[in-house]
């Protein structure tokens, strides 16, 4: 009897079933479709999975007592008061999400032209760290470390002469990080794009005594058209004035993205973060084989308001896009994922396990 590939021919010359749309078998070796047959054969040849550890969730933190306001390009999200941002670290400790991203919405009156308020140990978000970690202190922080909530030209640096100032701001970003730290934030994520300001605050961190505060490097950050849903979020989308094409990425370079991402390593950065996602998703993949770190992703608010705003209108089904898009995260090489759906999901992933 004749072998090929391990089969005996015979075998498979002898006569099929006949059906309706009886024809000859074709003579393949290999059918990839066997492995996808039944739910059971594809959990067990799945290459990627979801798991609520991937999660971070970012809560929008806004003035006032006990109130929620929907940010309405960004279906399904509100501003939060402090009050409300504990009940949410609560929400994510008992779904296992193990870190929440925290944003302020800053009243106009606020904010100025050096985001003064970023510096205030008792603004929202350091307010919000100190009311979650009383009631929840396993649950892990991560503060943004920027000026655009805080000045009312809505940049993430100092300004003079219409050009964002790269040393000033971030002998001014090293304050914000250590009054977050002070206030018991357990990652720094300096998301500014100034040159040097990782390496700036690991030294200003570790002179305050601050060895285990961790710094998580939005280190390739692009200039995009994603971000307005956030803007509108936080206040700053009618004071922006011109684009941040000096500092963010330009969305056609990739190798500049390993560049920044080499120099924030070198600074001291434990982690680093690609931002946006779904467009990057060869950078997160590029940075994962180059350097081997702990390597995040952003979905952020475009791509969630895209998602959220088709499902809602019925023009695709929003749970399985929500989760093919995750996943895709995964598959690219991402360690975890900033993501406003983070409680959604980890309530299906929770269902389903
Ligand atoms: N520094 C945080 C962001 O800029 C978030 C952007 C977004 O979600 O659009
Ligand atoms: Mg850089």
């Amino acid at each position: 009897m004749a072998i090929k590939f391990g089969r005996p021919i015979e075998m498979r010359d002898t006569p099929r079933r006949p059906t309706a749309l009886s024809s000859q078998p074709l003579d393949l070796v290999t059918r990839p479709r066997r492995n996808r047959k039944a739910e059971w054969a594809r959990r067990l040849v799945r290459e990627n999975v979801l798991t609520t550890d991937d999660l971070i969730w970012p809560l929008f933190v806004v003035d006032g007592h006990n109130s929620r306001t929907p940010v309405a390009s960004m279906p399904g999200v509100d501003r939060i008061t402090v009050d409300q941002a504990v009940r949410d670290a609560e929400r994510a400790a008992k779904l296992n999400i193990p870190c929440i991203a925290l944003f302020p919405y800053t009243e106009a009156s606020l904010r100025d032209e050096h985001g003064s308020e970023a510096l205030n140990p008792d603004n929202l978000v350091c307010q919000s760290v100190r009311a979650i970690k009383k009631e929840f202190p396993d649950i892990g922080i991560l503060c943004d470390v920027a000026l655009d909530p805080f000045t009312s030209h809505g940049h993430d640096g100092l300004i003079e002469d219409g050009r964002i100032l790269n040393d000033e701001t971030v002998a001014v970003l090293v304050r914000q990080a250590l009054v977050q730290a002070e206030a018991g934030c357990d990652i720094i994520a300096p998301s500014d794009m100034m040159d040097g300001r990782v390496g700036a605050i690991r030294d200003a961190l570790d002179e305050a005594g601050f060895l285990d505060v961790q710094i998580m490097a939005y280190a390739a950050k692009y200039a995009s058209a994603f971000y307005g849903p956030f803007r509108d979020a936080i206040g700053s989308a009618k004071t922006l004035t011109g684009d941040k094409r000096t500092y963010q990425m330009d969305s056609a370079n990739s190798d500049e993205a390993l560049r920044e991402v080499e120099l924030d390593l070198a600074e001291g950065a434990d982690m680093v973060m690609v931002k946006p996602g779904m467009p990057y998703l060869d950078i997160v993949r590029r940075v994962k084989d180059t350097f081997a770190v702990p390597t995040f992703v952003y979905q952020v608010s475009g791509e969630y308001a895209m998602i959220a705003g088709a499902a809602n209108n019925g023009w695709i089904d929003g749970e399985r896009a929500m989760m093919e898009s995750l996943v895709g995260f995964k598959r690219a090489g991402a360690d975890g994922i900033l993501t406003y759906f983070a409680p959604v999901a980890a309530e299906k992933i929770k269902a389903e396990s």
